[in-house]
């Protein structure tokens, strides 16, 4: 894991801004694909020009997914990431904020896509935005591990296509061990999901 860690290309620049906004019309087709009306002569018709292009952009391959340039926080780098990746059509992506309190926040918008219950977020979708949330509170104190636990709690159902806010916070470090804390409020700032994480450091090897 250690070496695919590093040995990544590193996007910058136009690179990295052309490579997002393939990602970012990805995702709109995406949303398309799910919610259009054709008929499927044209559906089919659509289905053989995506597989031309998809061609195209597999004849080069990277080994691993590319990371762009380290941010402040070490935490931008990884921009195919499921939740933060703006290279990442499965992505949202939701852009977080670190505050110099360790809070992390962002303000994000979830459209039919991510649909689990109608009209609502699906349960794994918040699980997924809960565990990244968390994961860079945890990171925030300095130290960056593994998800060993993650319990999500949902209190009520999660809108879909309406302003959300995802927060967090480690409680604290044991050893290895970082606890984290977070919600998921609607645009009426009640909670519909609370979760709390543990996180384990990688033991350091002696002369590593
Ligand atoms: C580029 C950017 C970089 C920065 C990115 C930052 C943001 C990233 C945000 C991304 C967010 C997304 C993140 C993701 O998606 S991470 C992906 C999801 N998580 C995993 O795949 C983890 C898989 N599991 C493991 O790798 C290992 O089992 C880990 C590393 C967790 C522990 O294996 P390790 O061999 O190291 O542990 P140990 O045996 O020495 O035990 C040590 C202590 O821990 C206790 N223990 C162990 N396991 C558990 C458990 N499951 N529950 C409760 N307790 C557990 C154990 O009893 C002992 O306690 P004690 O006896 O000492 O009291």
């Amino acid at each position: 894991m250690r070496e695919a860690f590093v040995d990544r290309d590193i996007l910058t620049g136009d690179d990295e801004a052309g490579m997002a906004a393939l990602a970012a019309e990805v995702r709109a087709l995406t949303e398309a694909v799910v919610r259009t009306g054709v008929a499927s002569a044209e559906a089919a018709s659509v289905a053989a020009e995506v597989a031309a292009l998809t061609a195209r952009l597999k004849a080069t391959r990277r080994v691993h997914p590319p990371y762009g340039t380290v941010g402040e926080s070490g935490m931008e780098r990884q921009i195919a990431n499921p939740v933060t990746g703006h290279l990442n059509p499965i992505a949202p992506p939701v852009d977080f904020k670190v505050s110099e309190e360790g809070i992390v926040r962002a303000e994000f918008t979830l459209p039919t896509v991510y649909e689990g219950p109608p009209t609502f977020v699906h349960g794994g979708v918040s699980a997924m935005i809960m565990d990244q949330v968390l994961g860079m509170a945890a990171a925030a104190t300095g130290t960056a591990g593994m998800t060993a636990t993650l319990e999500t709690r949902y209190r009520r159902p999660t809108p879909l296509g309406v302003p959300l806010t995802v927060e967090a916070k480690a409680s604290r470090v044991e050893g290895r061990k970082i606890y984290a804390d977070g919600t998921i409020c609607g645009p009426d700032g009640r909670v519909t999901v609370e979760a709390s994480a543990m996180f384990i450091a990688p033991q350091t090897r002696p002369g590593a």
